[in-house]
């Protein structure tokens, strides 16, 4: 086994003109936290109690155990090895690289619900088993018949004050719960949410805390039917669930009780607003936009480190086969997700501190950001996932036959990953609802309202300037300038539309719906513009190291060129850019790319994924991917024997009975 780096892949590295660990410390926020985060990393891929077999290699049924022990042993471990909370990323995402985990939706949604809609005394009664797992709970929201209508869930928690006791019930097929993850054969806890009903009266969607599994011995309860919903595009490691009740009855105190309550008369006490329920969901897309730029970077740091070791056909006659990275049109193919993961990595950022901000506000009764929080959280976990869909789909296709094995881990990425675009709400309904907050705003800017915030700059659409004028399209300034004019104008243009729909005879809601491909390319510009102008607000930070601003400033530059030379009739449209504009956009694309080509590989062994989260052959910080490929190829469960027990079963008959025909 060879041990050295492939020639390549050094030579790379050697002509970059930055240290990539300068950047790293900047995506991760200083030198400390690279330092923690590399000794979490190795302590976890080292160990080898968490050594398995390739997933790849095993049945779903193998997939769900392997994980859920490892996981339950990296509970454990995170405990001995006393890891800071604001740390234990780190670790969990060496454990379980690119997977999800049985335990994924108790710490990410079960926690956060409790934290975020539980009241003290229930948080007291609470909190402490389940932050300890000594119970295990998932979020059960989606049923079989309404995810994104949250408003038609059917399940009912209907109010006995007599007893003090909700009657939960599964009245159709359609209001099975289905698809909460960890929910299948994990959980024996869940939040769920269900109508609630007090003296005949629907209040709405509210979260109940429900045990559905006995403590003793993991049977489910009395009146609850739970179980796995088979195998799915990806996901294998996890027990996604169906779930139905037939009057069981919980204790009043267990309806989730910050916000809204039930006195025991049955009295309903209103919450500030009846969007606070909705809270954990606003929480995960926030970390979806996070997680979509790390999902990104995986994806490009494959294929980049791919295209420099694979070489193949010839550029000039008689000379060595190229690396494919050398071609132009791969660079075209790749170098705008590596910007677009640059991109989304800081936006990703931006968007934890808006959060973390507004939620803290939130928490303390002031609810006046939850509308921007809400449109934001939406707009950018649509935007983000997309891209990332997109972007990892040309990342293997990028690697030509290979990217197609499983050895490359792109196709298992792309499986567990594309579900972002779908769960925590679908991507164009989460469009449709910023559109929603957009449409309302541009209304309040026309009514002479100061509007604050990422809609600011609806108060005042710019003119088209003056033909003839000239633009430095590599001006930050001015890239930044014309999407802002594209998202106010395709605003005005939407609102302009949904005004000419009513006029034109329609109600509301179908004039909402015959403008909605509008309203949702809106919502995108609008989007695109957050991340645009965040990533220049970026590079102005002063105690940027000058070595990596200017290669900061190209993945920048080429981001904002390549979405404006995809969308450009978005922007000549109006005649706010000329043609001339985009052409020199174009070129200057071109030139751009040939300044990263030699930094291509700094630039994504900055984002410091270490092979065990990779997982993939092809992007092997060493390049040493052919002779690995064939050890993988050779551990495949086909190549134990020789000669496959089928032969014996189906092959050696046909063949033996064809030969005595002939
Ligand atoms: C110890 C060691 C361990 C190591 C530790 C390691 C630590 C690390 C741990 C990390 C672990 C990570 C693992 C994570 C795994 C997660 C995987 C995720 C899996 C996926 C889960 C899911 O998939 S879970 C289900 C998600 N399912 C949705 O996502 C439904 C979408 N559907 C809706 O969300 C609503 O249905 C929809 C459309 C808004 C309409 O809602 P609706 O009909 O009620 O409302 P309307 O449309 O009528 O709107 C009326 C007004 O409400 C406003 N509004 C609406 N929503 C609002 C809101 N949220 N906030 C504020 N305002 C809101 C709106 O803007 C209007 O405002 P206005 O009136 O002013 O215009
Ligand atoms: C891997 C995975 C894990 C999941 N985990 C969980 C979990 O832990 N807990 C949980 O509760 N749920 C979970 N879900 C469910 C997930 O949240 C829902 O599938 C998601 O919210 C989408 O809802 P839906 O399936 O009803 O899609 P639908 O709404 O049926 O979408 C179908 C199509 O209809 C369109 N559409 C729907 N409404 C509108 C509208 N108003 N305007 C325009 N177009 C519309 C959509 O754009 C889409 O194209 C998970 C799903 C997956 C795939």
């Amino acid at each position: 086994m060879a041990a050295t780096v492939n020639p390549d892949l050094k030579k790379e590295r050697e002509n970059s003109s930055f240290d990539p660990n300068k950047i790293t410390s900047f995506l991760y926020g200083g030198p400390e936290i690279v330092k923690k985060k590399r000794e979490l990393e190795s302590l976890a891929l080292n160990d080898p109690d968490y050594q398995h077999e390739d997933l790849n290699f095993m049945s779903q049924e193998q997939q769900y155990e392997t994980f859920l022990k490892k996981t339950l042993l990296m509970v454990t471990k995170v405990r001995e090895l006393k890891i800071d909370v604001a740390d234990r990323h780190f670790y969990r995402s060496a454990v379980i690289g690119t997977n999800p985990d049985p335990l994924g939706l108790h710490v990410g949604m079960f926690l956060p619900t409790l934290y975020g809609q539980a009241s003290q005394e229930q948080k007291d009664k609470w909190l402490k088993m389940a932050e300890n797992f000594a119970i295990i709970g998932t979020y059960a929201q989606t049923e079989m018949g309404h995810g994104t209508f949250l408003r038609g869930l059917e399940t009912t928690a209907t109010y006995d004050p007599t007893t003090q006791e909700f009657v939960i019930n599964t009245p159709t097929i359609t209001a099975y719960k289905w698809w909460p993850g960890g929910l299948g054969k994990t959980s024996n806890y869940c939040v769920l949410m269900a109508q609630l009903y007090i003296h005949g009266k629907s209040y709405g969607p509210h979260p109940f805390m429900v045990q559905i599994r006995s403590l003793q011995d993991h049977k489910p309860l009395p009146g609850v039917t739970v179980g796995d919903i088979g195998p799915k595009f990806g996901y294998g490691s996890v027990d996604n669930g169906f779930l139905a009740f037939n009057n069981v009855r919980i204790p009043r105190e267990n309806m989730l009780m910050k916000y809204s309550k039930v006195e025991p008369d049955g009295t309903y006490v209103k919450p500030p607003s009846t969007k606070l329920a909705y809270g954990t969901m606003v929480q995960v897309r926030a970390n979806i936009v996070v997680n979509s730029g790390r999902v990104l970077a995986k994806a490009v740091t494959i294929a980049t480190r791919y295209s420099c070791v694979r070489r193949q056909s010839e550029m000039k006659p008689g000379h060595p086969e190229p690396q494919v990275l050398d071609y132009v049109t791969q660079q075209y193919k790749l170098f705008p997700y590596l910007a677009a993961a640059y991109a989304f990595w800081l936006t990703g950022q931006t968007m934890m501190s808006v959060y973390t901000t507004s939620s803290n506000q939130i928490s303390k009764g002031d609810i006046s950001a939850l509308p921007e929080l809400h449109a934001l959280s939406a707009g950018l976990k649509a935007l983000s996932s997309w891209v990332a869909n997109v972007g990892m789909e040309e990342c293997r296709m990028a690697c030509g036959g290979h990217g197609y094995s499983h050895a490359s881990g792109l196709p298992r990425l792309y499986a567990n990953m594309t579900p972002g675009a779908t769960y925590e709400g679908e991507n164009t309904v989460m469009m449709l609802q910023t559109a929603r907050y957009l449409m309302k705003s541009y209304n309040q800017s026309l009514q002479g309202e100061k509007l604050a915030g990422s809609v600011a700059y609806l108060s005042g659409v710019q003119p088209v300037p003056a033909a003839g004028r000239t633009r430095n399209m590599l001006d930050l300034g001015v890239l930044c300038d014309a999407y802002r004019h594209r998202a106010a104008r395709l605003v005005h243009e939407a609102a302009v539309q949904l005004r000419n729909e009513r006029q034109a005879g329609k109600d509301q809601p179908d004039a909402w719906n015959a403008a909605s491909v509008d309203l949702v390319k809106a919502a995108m510009a609008h989007s695109q513009y957050f991340v645009v102008k965040n990533f220049a607000e970026r590079l102005t930070d002063s105690t940027l190291d000058s070595s990596i601003s200017d290669v900061l400033t190209r993945l920048c530059q080429l981001h904002a060129l390549h979405g404006l030379v995809t969308n450009s009739g978005d922007f000549l449209e109006d005649g706010y850019l000329t043609g001339t504009d985009v052409r020199q956009a174009r070129r200057h694309i071109n030139a751009l790319m040939a300044k990263l080509r030699p930094d291509a590989v700094a630039l994504v062994d900055a984002f410091d994924f270490p092979d065990g989260i990779l997982n993939s052959v092809l992007g092997r910080y060493d390049g040493n991917v052919y002779e690995h490929l064939l050890e993988w190829a050779k551990a495949s469960p086909l190549n134990k024997t020789d000669v496959h027990q089928s032969y014996h079963k189906y092959l050696k008959p046909f063949l033996e009975d064809n030969r005595a025909k002939l």
